[in-house]
């Protein structure tokens, strides 16, 4: 491993211990809680336990077959002491996320061949979504790729200007026309000059209004029937950001636009500052859609390539 290698990875690893502070310090005081006492795993602790992941907004199904799979060891083994738990919750949580994230490091590459490589995004006002995408652009070019930006969120005027902002800052060319102009037209343009000039990596802010799912998906069908006349298989990623501190009302906004269109990537935002951590292992676990990045803090470099190991660990040490 390089020395750089390994001075990114202290510095990753400092800001993911950072940012899932808040998280992990309500989990363990609420595992503490609810192990006290207790010698060994039994039917209270698993009611306690599975109201600690309940609370930590892991999500009902998930912590069902969390707490189903501990249940199943306390069967096999007989006796499971309290002090063995926070192993086997790590073990679990691992191969949970192990299920819907394959590979190490999880950011979305650029295939050789795949060019320009589109990432639409979508999500709803709020979550995240052009700092996501600024701080996206930032990663890609720092390795050397050509990136464009689309302003595709046409229905507020902020929004354009805002991803001018993160373009300005990251100086890559950014594609955009007025306030209310058609968004699947801003993203044919979009791709158009990507086209024409190259680019290696092109990223399309959407609006992702939910007032009417029908609506949602007749836009974002649009935008990809009319972005496809450029580059045949655009997008080759449909990226939903998610505001992880939101807890609960991420999963719906999950469930609303997997349901509009197919999501291939998850980015959840605002872990840092947040106690609902746990959304991260339940949404990717619900979904079975890899979360590709996690969002640990308003400035630039604090979109971190999701890396379920890394997360694990820092949740866990
Ligand atoms: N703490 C923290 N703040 C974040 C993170 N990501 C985004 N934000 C902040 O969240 C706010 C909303 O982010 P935007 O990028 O504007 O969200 P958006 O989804 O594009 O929303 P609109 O611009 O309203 O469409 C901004 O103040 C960001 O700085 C994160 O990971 N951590």
């Amino acid at each position: 491993m390089s020395v750089f290698k390994r001075i990114f990875s202290k510095e990753k690893k400092q800001t993911l211990d950072k940012g899932l502070e808040k998280s992990k310090s309500s989990f363990f005081e609420k595992l503490g809680k609810a192990v006290a006492g207790k010698s060994k795993v039994d039917d209270d602790v698993l009611d306690n336990l599975e109201e600690v992941l309940v609370t930590s907004d892991v999500g009902v199904n998930t912590t069902l077959k969390i707490i189903e799979r501990i249940e199943e060891r306390v069967a096999r083994d007989k006796y499971l002491g309290t002090e063995e738990l926070n192993q086997i919750l790590r073990e679990e949580i691992a191969g949970l996320l192990s299920e819907s994230n394959t590979g190490e490091d999880s950011e979305i590459a650029l295939p050789e061949g795949s060019r320009p490589h589109v990432i639409m995004v979508v999500g709803v006002n709020g979550v995240g979504k052009t700092t996501t995408i600024g701080k996206l652009a930032n990663q890609y070019k720092a390795k050397g790729y050509k990136v464009v930006l689309g302003a595709a969120d046409t229905f507020r005027a902020a929004a354009i200007d805002q991803l001018q902002v993160w373009a300005d800052r990251t100086d890559v060319p950014i594609v955009r026309q007025d306030m209310g102009s058609d968004p699947a037209s801003v993203a044919f343009d979009t791709l158009q000059s990507a086209v024409n000039q190259q680019a290696d990596v092109v990223i399309i802010d959407t609006a992702g209004r939910l007032h009417n799912k029908v609506n949602l998906m007749n836009e974002l069908t649009k935008i990809k029937r009319v972005m496809q006349k450029v580059v045949p298989d655009a997008p080759q990623e449909v990226l939903l950001v998610l505001d992880g501190s939101t807890g609960q009302n991420a999963f719906e906004q999950a469930k609303q636009f997997t349901a509009a269109t197919e999501v291939n990537a998850l980015a959840v935002t605002k872990l840092d500052g947040t106690a609902k951590g746990g959304v991260v292992i339940g949404i990717s676990d619900q979904f079975q859609i890899p979360v590709k990045y996690i969002g640990v803090g308003e400035g630039i470099e604090d979109l971190q390539v999701f890396n379920k190991h890394e997360f694990v660990d820092s949740f866990f040490n």
